[in-house]
């Protein structure tokens, strides 16, 4: 490991990495590879979480090539040094901020969306001058192999590089020094990489996980909303580190929202959810095992069926789950959707700000001064009122959870 980062250490130091020009041609080439090769990548990641091409492609590749277009078109200005206002003092000074790369980035990408969220981070880097070491993650292998295998047959293979391997070598990489690592995946995780960084003082990026609430008013059109959430809830077998965790919503709503996701779920996958093409499964045997866990004591009011030789497990809803409940303690990832009931809006907010901040937050309702309220009233990473998932899809919003 220390030759290998020393050696693309070597590469940055050279100063190729930093010149405008240099940088747009590597985002362009990027895009070649991810045009040119685009049947290998559909095929890896598709193999990696039994998804359609069609899906990988509308919630991956789109992603990845929009965000190189916005880099293209936008680096050209933020590579420029902008002049700050000046002093008495440095009146006839030149005084200006000059954007830097910072070196060597480390990039840990997860599983769920192996692809972007691996790819995403490198355009930031390359875009910004750094060299960079890319950690695919092991859990979906097929990806990390395509990704090994192809990258450098497009980018220059001095200044970013691929290295695989599971928690031995990630935890190798961890003692090198970097100038900045990116991590993507689990919060206990994501502790230990801030310690390994701590020791070197390098910055982090930590894009961890958390419980993203639901909270439907009655004041809403109950349809549209429980589209919505079952499509951002099942998408990716609910393995989405935005998916509608549970739903905060008054005890009235519950049967009817179980009933209507109910028959959105048939219509989206049909009758035998198994043989659905647009229905993935759960990675691997340990978060199968982890996510069936969370179902036991609940009341479930759909669902519920599993096959653990294929982790098979259906959308599911329980209904007036307990806060106390380990559902309700960890993160879900998974195709379980709790209803809580609440009183009102106030009780919902209360719930919310008890707990660790969310990383999205959905709010349903036709009230604009309501949902103002739940964004003033909260904190979290990201809101979406009316809609689950998109502000995900906007690379002109920021993305990330609080801390
Ligand atoms: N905020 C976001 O943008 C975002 C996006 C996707 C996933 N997530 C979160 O990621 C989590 C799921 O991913 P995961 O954690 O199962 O992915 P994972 O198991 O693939 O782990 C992520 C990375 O950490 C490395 N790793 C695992 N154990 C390690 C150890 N002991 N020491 C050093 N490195 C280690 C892996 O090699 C991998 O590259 C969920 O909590 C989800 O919410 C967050
Ligand atoms: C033709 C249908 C287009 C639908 C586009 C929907 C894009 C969804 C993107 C989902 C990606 C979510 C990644 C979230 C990162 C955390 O896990």
């Amino acid at each position: 490991m220390e030759l290998e980062v020393r050696r693309v250490r070597q590469a940055f130091l050279s100063g190729r990495s930093r010149p405008l020009r240099f940088r747009l041609q590597q985002l362009e080439a990027l895009r070649r590879m991810v045009q040119e090769r685009e049947k290998d990548i559909l095929t890896a990641i598709a193999a990696d979480l039994c998804k359609s091409e069609f899906n990988v492609y509308s919630q991956e590749v789109i992603t990845v090539l929009g965000e190189i277009d916005f880099m293209l078109e936008n680096l050209p200005e933020w590579v420029t040094a902008k002049p700050v206002k000046k002093n008495v003092l440095t009146m006839l000074d030149e005084a200006y901020i000059q954007p830097q790369p910072l070196g060597v980035v480390l990039i840990i990408g997860a599983w769920n969306y192996p692809f972007v969220l691996t790819i995403q981070p490198l355009i930031g880097a390359i875009a910004a001058g750094n060299a960079v070491i890319i950690k695919p993650s092991e859990l979906s292998e097929n990806t990390a192999k395509i990704l090994a295998k192809l990258l450098p047959q497009y980018l220059d293979q001095d200044l970013y590089i691929v290295i695989n391997g599971g928690v031995e070598e990630t935890t190798e990489l961890l003692k090198q020094r970097f100038d900045h690592i990116f991590y993507t995946g689990n919060t206990a995780v994501g502790k230990i990489v801030m310690e390994a960084a701590a020791k070197h003082l390098t910055p982090v990026t930590l894009e961890l996980g958390g419980k993203s609430p639901c909270y439907i008013d009655k004041d809403c059109d109950l349809d549209i909303v429980c589209r919505r959430i079952t499509w951002g809830k099942y998408m990716n077998c609910g393995q989405t580190c935005i998916a509608p965790d549970y739903i905060l919503c008054e005890a009235s709503l519950q049967n009817q929202i179980v009933w209507k996701i109910k028959e959105t779920v048939k219509e989206f996958y049909g009758e035998n959810i198994k043989e659905s093409p647009d229905y993935e499964r759960i990675i691997n045997l340990r978060h199968f095992k982890r996510i069936l866990s969370l179902l036991e004591g609940q009341k479930i009011a759909f669902g519920g069926e599993t096959d653990e030789a294929t982790r098979y497990i259906a959308p599911t809803v329980l209904t007036d789950v307990d806060p106390k409940t380990k559902v309700m303690q960890e993160e879900i990832f998974g195709p379980i959707l709790p209803i809580v009931p609440v009183k009102n809006v106030d009780e919902a907010i209360n719930f919310i700000n008890e707990r660790e901040k969310p990383l999205a937050l959905y709010v349903f309702s036709h009230n604009h001064k309501l949902i103002k309220r739940m964004i003033d009233e909260t904190s979290s990473g990201g809101v979406t009122g009316n809609d689950v998932i998109m502000h995900f899809t906007l690379n002109s919003f920021p993305f990330g959870g609080v801390g």
